[in-house]
């Protein structure tokens, strides 16, 4: 017999982000289930990686505080994302699905699982950032807003990691304001590369050294060549455009200024990338000496001009005063641009990468689910 009010739990990835998630979501449950008043049981019935998959065939809760050992030793496949929906589909509870992976195949079935009733939250950016239609299929199944019986879907970690941006940005549609522009650095890893490489004030050590650094503290995409090549800013572009109410077809519809040397661009693997990246550091050395000459720094950013509705993301200079280049860290900085808000826009800032911070905003969007469900 199911515990009252008990919701499932299904955790697709168990990197960088998955096992910061995993840690939230021991402390969610151990909370939920002591209010006396309205207790809530989560259950974690399915934990998958690329290579391994811990589930009971019985829906039979797994161990938060033991998950590493068992996923170990666990000897099960995973899951193709169709049997997924069907296993998760018969759960005798509401079943929630994190996908804590970048994967495009579970991203292109958000569909079928919100179909079937399963939520979704994810910094995954590949679902709302692919073409137009799988956004439009995405929105038209799930229960956001129209109450029609499919699950919901939340995904404020696919911008600025746990930073307020999604919310914020749907908030000032929702209300009514007139979203005129946004602007900003939206990589925490581009930021670190620069706010390292190219400190206000000169110094700084080798790009490439940076760049490995950057993947060390868990910033960069699983490959951190889809950080240099721009696509990783212009799907999170891409994302804000669309929800302000621009048709962006895809993240590669407007102009996206590669950091990616042409030499390499033929590169196998990341690893094979990164041991080469050393090669160019004369030239991104170059790019900060005729920066500094004019007394500026370079940083990486991007804009949708939504009344011209133009996106673009690239490289460009800045005075050492200029917030954008105080920035420190990993931080990102997200100016919107309204009508109320007039010439003072709304700035969001803070951490825009990392494994804790954005697992924050996937527990946050589980939350907001949990509220919904009940
Ligand atoms: N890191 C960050 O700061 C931020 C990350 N994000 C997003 O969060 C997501 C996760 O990032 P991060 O944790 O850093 O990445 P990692 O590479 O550290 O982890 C990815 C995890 O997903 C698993 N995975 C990949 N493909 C599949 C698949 N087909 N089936 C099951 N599991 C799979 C991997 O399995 P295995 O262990 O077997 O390789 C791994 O456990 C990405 O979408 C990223 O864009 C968003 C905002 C910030
Ligand atoms: N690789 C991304 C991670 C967050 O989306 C970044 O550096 O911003
Ligand atoms: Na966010």
């Amino acid at each position: 017999m199911p515990l009252p009010r008990q919701v499932f739990i299904a955790v697709i990835g168990a990197g960088g982000v998955g096992r910061c998630f995993l840690k939230q979501l021991h402390y969610l449950a151990s909370h939920l289930c002591r209010d006396s008043s309205a207790p809530t049981y989560l259950s974690l019935i399915l934990l998958s990686t690329s290579k391994k998959c811990l589930r009971n065939p019985d829906y039979r809760s797994l161990h938060l505080d033991t998950w590493e050992q068992d996923l170990a030793a666990s000897s099960t496949a995973p899951l193709s994302p169709e049997e997924l929906a069907e296993y998760l589909a018969h759960a005798p509870n509401k079943v929630v699905l994190v996908d804590n992976t970048s994967n495009q195949a579970l991203a292109d079935a958000y569909p079928l699982f919100l179909h079937k009733g399963i939520s979704i939250v994810t910094p995954n950016k590949k679902a709302f950032s692919s073409n137009y239609d799988l956004w439009k299929s995405i929105f038209s199944a799930a229960s956001n807003g129209n109450g029609h019986g499919g699950g919901y879907v939340f995904h404020e970690s696919s911008v600025g990691a746990g930073l307020p941006v999604i919310c914020t940005l749907k908030e000032l549609v929702e209300t009514g304001d007139e979203v005129r522009k946004i602007e900003g650095v939206f990589s925490g890893t581009m930021s670190f590369l620069f706010n390292s490489f190219m400190p206000v004030g000169g110094g700084g050590g080798p790009f490439s050294a940076e760049v490995k650094k950057a993947k060390e503290l868990g910033y960069t995409e699983p490959d951190p060549r889809d950080d240099l090549n721009g696509l990783d800013v212009a799907r999170k572009l891409t994302i804000l455009a669309r929800i302000a109410g621009l048709e962006v077809e895809s993240p590669t519809s407007f102009p996206v200024q590669s950091l990616i040397p042409k030499e390499l661009e033929g590169c196998k693997s990341g690893d094979e990338f990164l041991e080469r990246l050393g090669e160019f550091d004369g030239k991104m050395e170059e790019l900060k000496k005729q920066a500094a000459a004019e007394g500026k720094v370079v940083r990486f950013v991007g804009s949708v001009d939504v009344a011209k509705k133009e996106v673009k993301v690239g490289l460009e200079k800045f005075d050492a005063s200029h917030p954008i280049a105080a920035l420190k860290g990993s931080d990102n900085i997200i100016s919107f641009y309204t009508k109320r808000y007039g010439d003072n826009p709304l700035i969001i800032q803070g951490a825009g990468a990392g494994g804790e911070v954005t697992a924050m905003g996937v527990t946050a969007d589980l939350i907001k689910v949990l509220r919904l469900l009940h």
